[in-house]
């Protein structure tokens, strides 16, 4: 009896997922088993119910029928979320990026040195962001440690996978107030880490999170790239979303030869790390981030809420880069992640407006990125992204006869084998 003492927990009816051959598998009338640990420990036909019962070690009447209506798919992966700014999403849009940093978002991030403001914003993204179906969070939150540890110990309490930065800058021309010293970004960082890992969350880990080349001075990245490689962490940050900003980093930094160098030189690519955005990255920057193993956030509602830019993810993929797709509250206006799948392939059609040679991106390859190709950008992809035996069970129940065609027909969500929706 490979499932251990407890018999698994079985729902029998139509799954749906991606794989690295297939952008879309539809298995109907499968059994799913998920074992005491959350893992799932079969994925077998349906009409072979008796044989798996006795295989497996369970009752076949306790099995979970799906109606016809209703599937399942893997939990949906937001690689690039703010939970901070999820206190203004919806609003301010109306400036592009470096303004919109320095009018609304440096000023309201100021203010999570309260932690009861922090812990009523927290506890809203997170539960908003869970019934919306993201399994698995990468957050940025300030630069505030304590703030910071509370996030994790929401998404925790709540059951939802996530990655939680506490924000590094030391430098920022745009709203003096709002930054840290060299050193005390690298002792609070360190202080984050070893605080969220003595406190042995199964699901929440930390992500080393230097804000942008913009806000952190060369010593702050070359350090901070030192803290994420001795205690193999991952790297979270931004690059070449705007235009503006990209001129800006070349200005400051003025012996580098593009932006991705920069990253590049102060050792911040890994095959850990996660950058959002990359709307202006050229053939040979994307050509360092297939060598480095580093992958990118697409975060098409805010490239287009701040005018940004237009990602061509045909053109990241080509390059073989890891590709997720993100929220980027509150850049983007949007905590749900199927608004970011409709904004992707709106993205790509636009792309196909300016040129109509250009190949937009299937529906199908789109759910990838939103699941799987998340759980690769976030290499998590060994824990979860699809329904392969041995991974977690992260999964949305759906149904289809819903009348709403939106958040709203996710009947369940799960982390892990925990139904965490409806809580
Ligand atoms: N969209 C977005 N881009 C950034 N670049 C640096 N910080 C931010 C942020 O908070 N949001
Ligand atoms: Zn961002």
């Amino acid at each position: 009896n490979a499932a251990g003492r407890h018999p698994p927990t079985v729902f029998r009816g139509t799954f749906v997922h991606s794989t690295q051959e297939e952008a879309l598998v539809i298995l109907e009338d499968a059994l799913l088993g998920v074992d005491s640990t959350g893992k799932i420990s079969f994925v077998e036909k349906g009409p072979e119910l008796e044989k798996v019962s006795a295989k497996f070690g369970f009752n076949p009447s306790a099995v979970t029928q799906l109606s016809p209506q209703e599937f399942f798919m893997p939990g949906l992966v937001d690689t690039h979320i703010h939970a901070a700014q999820y206190s203004f999403a919806g609003t301010a849009l109306d400036l592009p990026l470096l303004d919109w940093l320095q009018t609304y978002t440096f000023p309201v991030e100021s203010r999570y040195s309260d932690l009861e403001f922090a812990r009523q914003v927290y506890t809203h993204v997170v539960k908003r962001t869970l019934r919306n179906g993201t399994t698995t969070a990468c957050y940025f939150a300030t630069i505030h440690t304590d703030a910071s540890l509370l996030l994790g110990e929401i998404a925790n309490d709540f059951g939802q996978r996530a990655l939680v930065g506490k924000v590094c800058m030391d430098r920022n021309g745009l709203h003096e107030h709002y930054k840290e010293e060299t050193q005390e970004s690298l002792d609070e960082t360190s202080r984050f880490i070893s605080e969220l890992i003595k406190r042995k969350y199964p699901l929440v880990k930390p992500v080393v999170t230097p804000r942008f080349s913009v806000s952190c001075t060369s010593e702050l990245m070359l350090k901070l790239a030192e803290v994420a490689r001795n205690n193999n962490l991952h790297i979270q940050s931004h690059i070449s979303e705007n235009m503006d900003e990209v001129r800006l980093v070349q200005e400051l930094f003025p012996e580098s030869e593009s932006y991705t160098d920069v990253y590049r030189k102060h050792n911040l690519l890994t095959s850990k790390t996660i950058m959002a955005h990359g709307c202006y990255l050229s053939d040979e920057e994307l050509q360092i981030f297939h060598q480095t193993g580093s992958s990118l956030a697409h975060c098409p509602n805010s490239n287009l809420s701040l005018c940004s830019g237009l990602l061509d993810v045909r053109k990241v993929l080509s390059h073989k880069v890891k590709l997720g797709l993100g929220t980027d509250v509150a850049g983007g206006y949007s905590p749900s992640m199927l608004d970011a799948v409709r904004r992707t392939r709106d993205t790509s059609k636009a792309l196909k407006i300016q040129d109509p040679v250009h190949q937009t991106l299937t529906w199908e390859e789109t759910f990838r990125l939103a699941t799987l190709g998340g759980s690769q950008a976030l290499s998590m992809d060994d824990q979860t992204g699809n329904f392969v035996v041995g991974k977690d069970f992260d999964a949305l129940r759906v149904n289809v006869a819903a009348p709403n065609g939106d958040d709203r027909n996710i009947l369940e969500v799960y982390v892990a084998g925990r139904k965490v929706v409806p809580l």
